[in-house]
């Protein structure tokens, strides 16, 4: 699904954030991903979304090598993604519910099963008093959850999220890394970036931990315990 071999990414003239970062993400699996803040979590996510290119090694996305992708391709590549960025992205002049319909309009889904998936999605993430309420007359934390819901509407092979729980309370958090849960269940790739340690521990996941831009990459066993 995601495999790094030895790359390297600096911002500008800057040092090297990212240093020799080879790992392989198969198809289906589930990891978090942890390092102190300013550790590279939010450019190692980038770089699998193919918002950065790597200014040195190679990045294989859904088997291509992406430094042979030409600019046109990747707007379709980037629809079998989902994002939850830490800005949340969200259309300002639309509903939550128009917001998390994005995707399933944009791949020609029926209207009726429209409303009715993004009615139930927004639903689950806590928001059904708030359908029709746009972006701006929403708390970050609920923001948040628009980003969520619109990020796993339509099912994406693969599903990145930095700092998904950063806005939440504990509940909700675990309302939300059950949702992923049932997506990875689905088939989906997931890779959640939290410094939540009380929230990831309660999952059996492989940990992708950053630390002076290099990666290590822990089983799940000794994960519930980095
Ligand atoms: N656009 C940029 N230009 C220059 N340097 C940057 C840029 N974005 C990030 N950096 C630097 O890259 C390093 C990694 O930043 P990044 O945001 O990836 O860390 P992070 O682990 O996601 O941090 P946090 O947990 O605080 O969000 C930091 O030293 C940061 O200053």
């Amino acid at each position: 699904m995601i495999r790094f071999e030895n790359v390297g990414l600096r911002y500008g003239t800057g040092p090297e954030v990212l240093r020799d970062i080879s790992f392989t993400l198969p198809p289906g699996s589930f990891h978090f991903m942890t390092g102190a803040s300013g550790a590279g979590k939010s450019s190692l996510l980038k770089l699998m979304y193919l918002a950065l290119r790597p200014s040195r090694g190679l990045v294989t996305l859904f088997g291509k090598d992406m430094a042979r992708v030409k600019r046109t391709d990747l707007p379709a590549l980037r629809r079998q993604i989902g994002v939850v960025f830490q800005d949340f992205a969200l259309l300002d002049h639309l509903s939550a519910l128009d917001n998390v319909a994005l995707p399933l309009r944009m791949g020609g889904a029926r209207e009726s099963d429209v409303v009715e998936h993004c009615t139930e999605i927004l639903r689950w993430v806590g928001l059904g008093n708030h359908l029709n309420s746009l972006p701006s007359t929403l708390s970050g934390g609920q923001q948040q959850r628009v980003a969520i819901a619109r990020a796993v509407i339509n099912r994406p092979r693969l599903l990145l999220a930095d700092e998904p729980t950063g806005n939440v309370d504990d509940g909700i958090g675990m309302r939300l890394l059950y949702l992923f849960e049932e997506l990875h269940k689905l088939g989906t790739t997931v890779v959640i970036a939290s410094h939540n340690e009380a929230l990831i521990r309660r999952f059996e996941h492989p940990r992708l931990m950053l630390e002076n831009g290099r990666l290590h990459v822990l089983p799940a066993h000794a994960s519930r315990w980095a």
